[in-house]
Formats: structure tokens, C-alpha cells, sequence
């Protein structure tokens, strides 16, 4: 028998309340808490399956809307689902597609039923439901799936945003019953609310009282100050059940990353890491590293001396800026290799300060060292 989504509590952190965690999934288990690569249209960019295990990434993120629209979720599903079409035997999550309805398209119009938008690729009128996003999300294959929600924009007015929340938990319990293999995949509601701490309260009850798998918390990393995002969730976090794992989206860089752990967050995922990589910048201990700088030209140190993954180890800042600036393929993958490295890594060290009760000291630690905490 297959296993379905569990979420064990190994230890919570005497210092900060930090949990450290596992989640078991049909596709595996991976430890929390845990950044998530992203991989949109099957691909985490430039990456192999081979490379994301050998970095450390225990589970990965593909997304409802993208599929559906390229290559088709019909097509995933005869290739024999996601996980044989792109070759990654771990667990994937998928997103359920409200976003980028949300974020890509012109031309929303959101009714009861579900919303109407525009391909944005070739224009042409779609509709997208709950029970469509299952379908795709069933069709896929995913461990984790997302259900469909709205994520109206930052900030948002009160009356908006509490029929909007109220429309999501209408829409989370048609998708809990549009969902085709509760047994063995994880369906995770998504918490919305924006900064009000009444409709975030209200938002989550009602998912609790559906009593999902787990629980995402949406409707952040839309634009708003940090200061905004760790309030949200120092009045949120406290009503979703501690024994479910809770997934920060959207959220990626290494401040965030660690401040969402302190306040009870196990999953993240964000295209930060992979997207500035391709620009050519780094995420290093020392804070951020734009390679194309001329100052690197003849610098033959790695791009970051504290990093022991395989393109620190054999490639050089004066190299990287080369190939960067010259546009190779090459260079982009050494760039992202790197940034999902650090995030993992950092992770890593997160999970390992909450077992040793002294993540609030990581934390000065790494701040201090990254340049957090420069005026
Ligand atoms: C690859 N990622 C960019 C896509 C996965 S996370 C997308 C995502 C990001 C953010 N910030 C908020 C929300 C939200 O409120 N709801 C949903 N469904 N998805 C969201
Ligand atoms: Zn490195």
C-alpha cells in the first residue's frame, strides 16, 4: 500500500519554536524545513534529475497552468504522469493554477463557477474551475497538490479580500471533492486573507474544518514589505494544526527563508534562486555576487569561498563572468547550480540549528555575515 502525505514532528527548536520535520509522500520522504526548486514546465531550467539529487532537493515544483497549456496535461498523462515524462522519481508538488491566472493573463473575469482568463501565450478565452484543476493536478500525478484559489493583488481592500476568502474555502471543498486519489496524494488548502488578521483567521478555520493533508499559506510575496509578511504570519501560523506541514509560496530568499522557519513554516518554494542565476547573479555567504562585474575579471577564487558545492570547487569567478558575458548555456547552469546549492545548503544548516535549539543565533550569524543587518 501506498504511503499518503504524512507529516512527522521530529522536534521543535527550544530557542525559536522552529519545527523540524519529515514528510512522507508516495514519492519518498523529505526533511523540513525544506526549499523546494521550481521546475514550471517539467524542467527546473538548465538542471538534470541527476544533478537536483546529487545538490540535495528532496521534492520539486511544476505548475497546473503551464502544463495544461504546454504540453497538455493529456499528454503528461500518457507519457505514464509527471514524474516518468520529466525522469524525477522523488515527490513533486504541483501548483493548482489560480496564480497564474491571476499573475499571466488579461482579461480575468472570476465568477461562483470558476474564471474566465486568456491563454497568454496565444490569446484565445479559457476557463479554469476547481474541478479543473483537479483534473489537470490527477492527471499530472503530483504527491502534493495545491487547491484552487484566488490571490487577489497587494494590498487589497477589506470588503474584496473577505468575499474573495470566502469564495476560496467554497472552492477548497470542491476541489477536497473533486479529488481522485485522496488516499495516496496530498491535497493542501491554501490560506488567504491578505493582511488582515481576521480573514486570515477566518480563512484558515475554514480549511481546517475540511481537514486537509496540509495547509499553504497564498496571498504573500505578492509585493508587500517583509515586516508585513512575518506579521501575516505570526497571526496565521497559530491556527493551522501543528501536527500538518504549512508551505510558505512564493517565498525564496535566504532571509525569508529563515524568518519563515522561525514562525513555524516547513515548505518554501520560489524562482528567485534559478531566476537571478540567470542574469548572472549569486547568492553567496557574503551576500549577493554580480559576476559580470569587471572586478572579477582576473579573479580566480570560487564564487563563494564558503561553499563546498561541485562549481565552487572547480570553477572560477573569473571563468563564470566569461561565460556569462559571453551568453554560454554553460555558464547559466554553473550559476544555477550554485544558487540551488545555497538554498539547500542553507536549509540544511536551518534543519541543523533547530536540532542543536539555536536558530535565533544562526540567524544573527548569518545575517551579520550576509549583510542583513547593514543599514
Ligand atoms: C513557481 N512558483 C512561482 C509557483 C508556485 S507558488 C505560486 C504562488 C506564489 C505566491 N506568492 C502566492 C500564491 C498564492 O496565493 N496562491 C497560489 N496558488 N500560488 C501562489
Ligand atoms: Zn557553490
Amino acid at each position: 500500500m501506498t504511503e499518503p502525505i504524512r507529516y512527522e514532528l521530529i522536534k521543535t527548536c527550544k530557542q525559536s519554536g522552529a519545527r523540524l520535520g519529515k514528510l512522507h509522500t508516495p514519492h519518498g520522504t523529505f526533511e523540513t524545513p525544506m526549499f523546494m526548486p521550481v521546475g514550471t514546465l517539467a524542467t527546473v531550467k538548465t538542471m538534470s534529475p541527476e544533478e537536483l539529487k546529487e545538490m540535495g532537493a528532496g521534492v520539486i515544483l511544476s505548475n497546473t497552468y503551464h502544463l495544461w497549456l504546454r504540453p497538455g496535461h493529456d499528454i503528461v498523462k500518457e507519457a505514464g504522469g509527471l514524474h516518468k515524462f520529466m525522469n524525477w522519481d522523488q515527490p513533486i508538488l504541483t501548483d493548482s493554477g489560480g496564480f497564474q491566472v491571476f499573475s499571466l493573463s488579461d482579461l480575468r473575469q472570476i465568477e461562483e463557477k470558476g474564471v474566465h482568463f486568456r491563454n497568454h501565450l496565444s490569446g484565445e478565452k479559457l476557463f479554469l474551475s476547481p474541478e479543473g484543476a483537479m483534473d489537470i493536478q490527477n492527471a499530472l500525478g503530483s504527491d502534493i497538490m495545491m487547491a484552487f484559489d484566488e490571490c487577489p493583488p497587494y494590498p487589497a481592500e477589506y470588503d474584496y479580500m473577505k468575499s474573495s476568502v470566502e469564495r476560496t474555502s467554497r472552492w477548497a471543498e470542491r476541489c477536497l471533492t473533486a479529488h481522485a486519489r485522496k488516499d495516496v496524494q496530498g491535497l493542501f488548502g491554501i490560506v488567504q486573507g491578505g493582511e488582515y488578521e481576521e480573514l486570515r483567521k477566518q480563512s484558515a478555520q475554514d480549511l481546517v474544518s475540511l481537514d486537509f493533508p496540509g495547509y499553504a499559506i497564498g496571498g504573500l510575496s505578492v509585493g508587500e514589505p517583509k515586516d508585513v509578511m512575518n506579521r501575516v504570519l505570526d497571526f496565521t501560523t497559530p491556527h493551522l494544526p501543528s501536527d500538518k506541514p504549512r508551505y510558505l509560496m512564493g517565498v525564496g530568499s535566504p532571509d525569508s527563508l529563515i524568518d519563515g522557519a522561525i514562525r513555524g513554516i516547513d515548505m518554501f518554494d520560489c524562482v528567485l534562486p534559478t531566476r537571478i542565476a540567470r542574469n548572472g547573479t549569486l547568492m553567496t555567504s557574503n551576500g549577493r555576487l554580480v559576476v559580470r562585474n569587471a572586478k572579477y575579471a582576473r579573479d580566480f577564487g570560487p564564487l563563494d569561498e564558503n561553499c563546498d558545492c561541485k562549481v565552487c570547487r572547480n570553477y572560477s569567478r573569473a571563468y563564470i563572468r566569461h561565460l556569462v558575458k559571453a551568453n554560454e548555456t554553460y555558464g547559466f547552469r554553473l550559476t544555477t547550480y550554485h544558487n540551488l546549492y545555497f538554498l539547500l545548503n542553507l536549509m540544511k544548516q536551518v534543519r541543523q540549528a533547530i536540532m542543536d535549539d539555536r536558530l535565533l543565533d544562526f540567524k544573527e550569524e548569518f545575517f551579520e555575515q550576509y549583510g542583513f543587518n547593514k543599514p
